[in-house]
């Protein structure tokens, strides 16, 4: 007989316990045969359940075909216990050469799953070949998360990127070498993210969060009175003072790649000497608006689009190992958007908000072209991830409230300019 669990206690239909009859001779049968009827309903659907499976690893190719002296027959991997839920889940025993990430792989997972008539699976190893399958009747990523009031107290601590399908906190030290490009609509949630990414970092005493923001929303009015607000601009008046900042952050990092101590190859982060974040919100908009200046005559200057895009190509490119870390937010990541595909090619980090099917690929590459239909239409705060070691992924990014809440927390935990 299959194993079964979670059989339903037994109440009367009317969900009155004190039923005349209930205790006696008639009620015990009664009840004797309810539960009867309720273990037969579930053994029922525990066999409905593998043979659904069995007919969906064949048709999806989770399967072994064997010879037999009748011909070929078909092996699937094992149903064994089937937990009613909800969400329903089943144990179910891997065939050799089998992992669990096959039951989920893009190709696979969702036909799997809407063969089950489920929205989505989760896997979970449970101990040797066996593994337990749960069916999702709604996207894991529905639900949004409010992100604590906390702020790490060093660029090496991890802020909170966001949470997986699986559940799993995602986390990420800005002290690691790699840049971050996020992209999205209007309204997807990319401000929001970066609110959030922000907050976390404005009290950490290594690391200075500076850059350019034609919005004056990201940077700019929020960090005033801290320490970090110094080393921003903000605005479209003088589109100039953003291409002075961006030289003077390259000139920094040349003088940090002139002085890395001898035997070691990267700077290592202090209060003395901070990760310099380069936040950079909106900044295809900061290059239009760039290239829209007057042209210096022949002889007379770089125009200043080609300034900025040339100090940022060299933040990209060498800022790593001088502890220079570009956070760079665009609508689009298009390479001529950005300042080139090599400078596109250096972010390690790459997050996608909602956006149409083409610039998720423009991103992250091929790998993500089974999810760009579903993802065009994602809801604000649900991410693309690539990055940290991990196959691409979705992931719901943590919400930290309206704009009032971000420049509260700034200015709450916002490292105090020295006065
Ligand atoms: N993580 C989230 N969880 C839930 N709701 C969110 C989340 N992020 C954003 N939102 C909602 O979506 C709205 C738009 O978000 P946001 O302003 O960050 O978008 P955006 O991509 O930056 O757009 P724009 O380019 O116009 O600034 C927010 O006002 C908020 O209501």
């Amino acid at each position: 007989m299959p194993a079964l669990e979670h059989v339903q206690p037994l109440e009367h239909r009317s969900g009155r316990t004190n039923v005349p009859g209930a205790h006696g001779f008639l009620g015990r049968l009664r009840r004797r045969r309810a539960q009867r009827e309720h273990e037969a309903s579930v053994i029922c659907f525990a066999n409905a359940l593998r043979g659904m499976f069995r007919d969906a690893c064949a048709g999806i190719g989770l399967c072994q075909y064997v010879s037999v002296a009748a011909g070929i027959t078909v092996r699937t991997p094992r149903v064994a216990e089937v937990r009613l839920g909800p969400p329903t889940s089943f144990t179910v025993e891997l065939m050799a050469g089998q992992e669990p990430a096959d039951f989920t792989s893009k190709d696979r997972g969702p036909r799997l799953a809407h063969t089950l008539g489920a929205h989505g699976l989760r896997v979970e190893p449970v101990a040797g070949r066996w593994v337990r399958i749960h069916l999702l009747d709604a996207d894991p990523l529905r639900d949004g998360f409010g992100l604590p009031s906390l702020a790490v107290a060093t660029g090496a601590e991890s802020v909170i990127l966001g949470r997986t399908e699986d559940a799993t906190t995602l986390g990420h030290a800005i002290a690691d070498p790699a840049h971050l490009g996020v992209q999205g609509q209007n309204g997807s949630g990319k401000s929001a993210f970066c609110y959030g990414l922000l907050a976390q970092l404005a009290a950490a005493p290594d690391v200075l969060v500076t850059g350019s923001d034609i919005t004056g929303l990201l940077l700019g009015r929020a960090w005033d009175g801290t320490a970090h607000r110094a080393h921003q601009v903000v605005g479209t008046q003088d589109i100039a003072a953003h291409a002075v900042l961006l030289e003077d952050l390259v000139a920094e990092m040349d003088r940090r790649l002139e002085t890395i101590p001898p035997r070691r190859d990267t700077i290592r982060p202090s209060p003395a000497t901070p990760i310099v974040l380069v936040v950079l919100e909106e900044f295809p908009g900061l290059l239009r608006a760039a290239d829209a200046l007057p042209k210096p005559k022949r002889g007379e200057g770089i125009p200043v689009g080609d300034r900025i895009r040339t100090a940022v190509l060299r933040l990209l490119s060498e800022g790593r190992k001088a502890a220079f870390r570009v956070l760079m937010l665009a609508q689009r990541f298009e390479a001529t958007a950005v300042g080139g595909g090599y400078a596109r090619d250096q972010f390690a980090l790459r997050l996608s908000f909602r956006v149409p099917a083409d610039s998720l690929e423009m991103l992250h590459g091929a790998d993500a072209r089974p999810l760009g239909q579903e993802h065009a239409n994602a809801a604000p705060g649900v991410a693309y991830l690539s990055g940290l070691g991990r196959d691409c992924e979705r992931i719901r990014v943590p919400y930290l409230g309206e704009y009032g809440e971000y420049v509260d927390r700034v200015q709450r935990f916002g490292r105090r300019a020295e006065s």
